[in-house]
């Protein structure tokens, strides 16, 4: 490392549910952190992403999609997006090609309120039907905001990834390494472990059950050379856990094997997992119940 020319800082992704953040860090970090889904809000955290190369380490932080909170949790994760936007070094505001919808707006009305330098990525060029909407699509944004930088790339491919990292670094201030080059993030395994299972969860259900769902790890245990981790899932009502669990327990045990995978690449271990469904009513408008699943930040 040249000291006197390494660079380190935060770039903050921000933009409405969907919009692909989760994913285009995970492309950045190159090793998945945050996890994704099809179905808007997966993320509900503060998510930190780290990549080390040897003239830069970019400290990558993923927010909760921005839009309008009604419950007691949606609240909770406005607050991680906002705050998460407060000492950074630069804002990558994420769009989805061709669309602007209100949340986005939001957005780019939280994204401008700092002082840190607004990038506008403007994600999912690879879906659109018609390219020769892009050129106005992105000069229609050019008249929303003075963007330091408006950059059209699909989280997908390698190569756009890298321009936009090389982009970034260059807005990074001089200075030493935060983490070291093996870290890539500063959650727990036992928060990740939670992760990998709610992911499951919203992979493999429609409309309701992931949003009435968290996850407990109540046991994350090494043994020789299994990792045992015991877990509950928690929903709103008893319909609800019949259809988590399936006929059987069958769907449970389909998210349950999954989950085991994404856990065992992760650890780089085996792993044994022990999954339960429980019945916590009113438990995503109950701050009370939601600081004992984790999510909590002092205000309720
Ligand atoms: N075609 C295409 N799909 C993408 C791209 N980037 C993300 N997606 C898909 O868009 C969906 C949403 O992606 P996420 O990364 O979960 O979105 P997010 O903005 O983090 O969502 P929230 O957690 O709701 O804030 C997933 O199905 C991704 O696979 C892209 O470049 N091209």
């Amino acid at each position: 490392m040249d000291e006197t020319t390494h660079k380190s800082g935060y770039v903050v992704l921000v933009g409405r549910p969907n919009v692909g953040k989760s994913t285009l860090l995970n492309h950045l970090v190159g090793q998945k952190v945050s996890i994704t889904s099809r179905r808007p809000q997966t993320t509900r955290d503060r998510i930190l992403g780290i990549k080390t190369r040897p003239d830069a380490q970019l400290l990558y932080v993923d927010t909760p999609g921005i839009h309008v909170a009604k419950s007691q949790l949606n609240r909770y994760m406005m607050r991680v997006a906002k705050s998460a936007l407060t000492d950074v070094d630069v804002v990558a505001l994420v769009v989805e090609a061709g669309v602007f919808r209100d949340d986005d707006q939001r957005a780019l009305d939280l994204a401008r309120q700092g002082t840190a330098p607004v990038i506008l990525v403007v994600n999912k060029v690879d879906r659109l039907k018609d390219k020769a909407a892009l050129l106005p699509f992105l000069e229609a944004m050019a008249q929303r905001h003075d963007f330091a930088e408006i950059v059209p790339l699909s989280a997908r491919r390698p190569e756009d990834v890298q321009r936009l990292e090389d982009l970034l670094v260059r807005y990074l201030p001089m200075g030493e390494p935060f983490y070291g080059e093996d870290e890539i993030t500063d959650k727990s395994m036992r928060f990740m472990a939670a992760e990998l299972i709610r992911e499951q969860v919203f992979r493999s259900f429609g409309q309701e059950v992931p949003y009435a769902m968290a996850v407990a790890i109540d046991e994350f245990k090494e043994e020789g050379r299994l990792t045992r981790i015991h877990a509950t899932i928690y929903v709103e009502r008893e319909g609800q856990k019949a259809i988590l669990v399936g006929a059987g327990g069958e769907r449970l045990k389909q998210i349950g094997q999954a989950a085991r995978l994404e856990l065992e690449k992760l650890l780089d271990r085996r792993v044994f997992l022990g999954l339960w469904v429980k019945v916590k009513s009113g438990w995503s408008t109950d701050a009370r119940v939601l600081h004992s699943l984790g999510y909590h930040d002092g205000e309720s």
